[in-house]
């Protein structure tokens, strides 16, 4: 028997024989979800330049020097009026009104709030004079020239997954493209007799077919292109046409017909191909086919999943997300009841974690339990060599609610 680690180097190293480094430049507006192939620096200073945090005052903070308790105020002429947009001025003495995000004046070195000499809002015209009451620290109530990130620094890395912040930063930093990594067109295949497309009627001993649903999902999510088709037959024949018909793809993601059955569609049709068949060291998920074969004309790896619902989505969580979109967010967590397992199988159960930080178990082994599947919201990964775990033991926790 292959272990998981096993399968998962058989897979990488079949994708990575494949698989070009495939990046595209695209417009930052049109970004969102998408993955960065690339460091990207900021060609400008964050924020450009010395800026004012608040509506009020810009002075020379020695003006105020001795100020305190027992002294009684000193008075600064206002000699401007600075907006935000408004260019960069040099302050000539006195001090000048400056709005939130206005420049701060050449000369000026502090900002003092409206509301530490007067009224909020109510400003004192050119002219006019304020009438300072407190010693002023150098630096207060300015936001410095790259005190965000300097120009030329790193804004974001390669792998970063572009989500607002992330869009923010780089239009904030006048960023209109960036190089992305392309997404793998990924054909998926539902295999088997007794599957109907949700929507029709159910004859007596038919199923709907979810897991050309719920692998497209999986695959969009972590950055494919999926395009579904079932193949609702047990024939051969009907499978050869699926992929016949298909246009060139970077990856084929079957399900169903790889086991010990008399009607293996997948195994019967690919097997003699050249893809091997193996059993792997993991519930669920056990059976497992991988190789190479030719689909419009292109050398195209194939990755044949368990048809139960279940091993089908562990089988993408352990086999192939990790290549498309990188690993999940791992945790150890206590358990909240205990729990049995194959001791020479990994088996990954699906869970919950509470809101007191442990995990409990949602359903049971069984690769069926779609349902509970659903309400879950992290995989529970036990080790091969471990038959048993009492509540309380803490074991690895996949987070998988993204
Ligand atoms: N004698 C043995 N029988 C089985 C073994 C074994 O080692 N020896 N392994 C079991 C395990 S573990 C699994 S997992 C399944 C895998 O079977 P297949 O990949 O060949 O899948 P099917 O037989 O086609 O389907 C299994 C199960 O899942 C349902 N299914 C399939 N496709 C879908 C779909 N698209 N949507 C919803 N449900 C689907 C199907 O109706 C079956 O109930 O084999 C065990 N048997
Ligand atoms: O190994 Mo099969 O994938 O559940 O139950």
């Amino acid at each position: 028997m292959t272990t998981v680690a096993e399968h998962q180097a058989a897979v990488r190293a079949l994708i990575a024989s494949h698989w070009r480094p495939m990046t595209e430049q695209v417009p930052t507006g049109a970004a969102l979800g998408r993955v960065l192939a690339a460091d990207v620096t900021s060609p400008i200073d964050l924020p450009p330049f010395d800026n004012s945090q608040m509506d009020g005052y810009a002075v020379r903070a020695a003006d105020s020097d001795g100020l305190g308790e027992a002294s009684t105020g000193r008075s600064l002429r206002i000699t401007g009026h600075i907006a935000a947009g408004d260019p960069i001025r040099q302050l000539e003495d006195g001090a000048a009104a400056i709005m939130t995000g206005a420049p701060l004046p050449l000369g000026a070195d502090a900002v003092v709030p409206v509301e530490a000499v007067g009224r909020p809002g109510e400003f004192a015209a050119v002219g006019d004079a304020i009438e300072l009451r407190a010693q002023i620290e150098p630096g207060a109530f300015v936001r410095p020239r790259g005190s965000d990130l300097a120009a030329g620094g790193v804004l974001l890395t390669a792998g970063t997954a572009l989500g607002p912040a992330q869009l923010g930063a780089l239009a904030a930093s006048g960023v209109t493209t960036v190089p992305v990594r392309a997404r793998p067109r990924v054909l998926v295949i539902s295999t088997g007799a007794e599957l109907a497309e949700p929507g029709e009627p159910l004859r007596p001993g038919a199923i709907y077919d979810a897991n050309a649903v719920s692998l497209s999902a999986a695959i969009t999510l972590a950055g494919g292109v999926a395009l579904a088709t079932g193949v609702y037959s047990d024939d051969p024949g009907h499978l050869r046409m699926a992929l016949e018909a298909a246009g060139p793809v970077e990856l084929v993601v079957t399900s169903g017909g790889v086991s010990a059955g008399a009607h293996e569609v997948v195994r019967d049709t690919l097997a003699p191909l050249g893809l091997t068949f193996d059993s792997v060291a993991v519930q669920p998920g056990g059976p497992q086919g991988l190789g190479a074969i030719t689909v419009s004309g292109f050398p195209t790896p194939v990755l044949c999943f368990p048809g139960n619902p279940v091993s089908a989505l562990v089988s993408f969580e352990l086999f192939l997300r990790p290549l498309l979109r990188g690993p999940r967010p791992v945790l150890r967590l206590p358990l909240a009841a205990s729990l049995d397992s194959p001791v020479a199988k990994h088996q990954v159960r699906r869970g919950r974690i509470t809101a007191d930080q442990t995990v409990e178990l949602v359903g049971g082994p069984s690769s069926h339990l779609l349902a509970a599947y659903a309400r879950s919201d992290a995989l529970v990964q036990v080790p091969v060599g471990v038959d048993h775990l009492d509540a309380g033991e803490s074991v690895e926790v996949w987070r998988i609610d993204e």
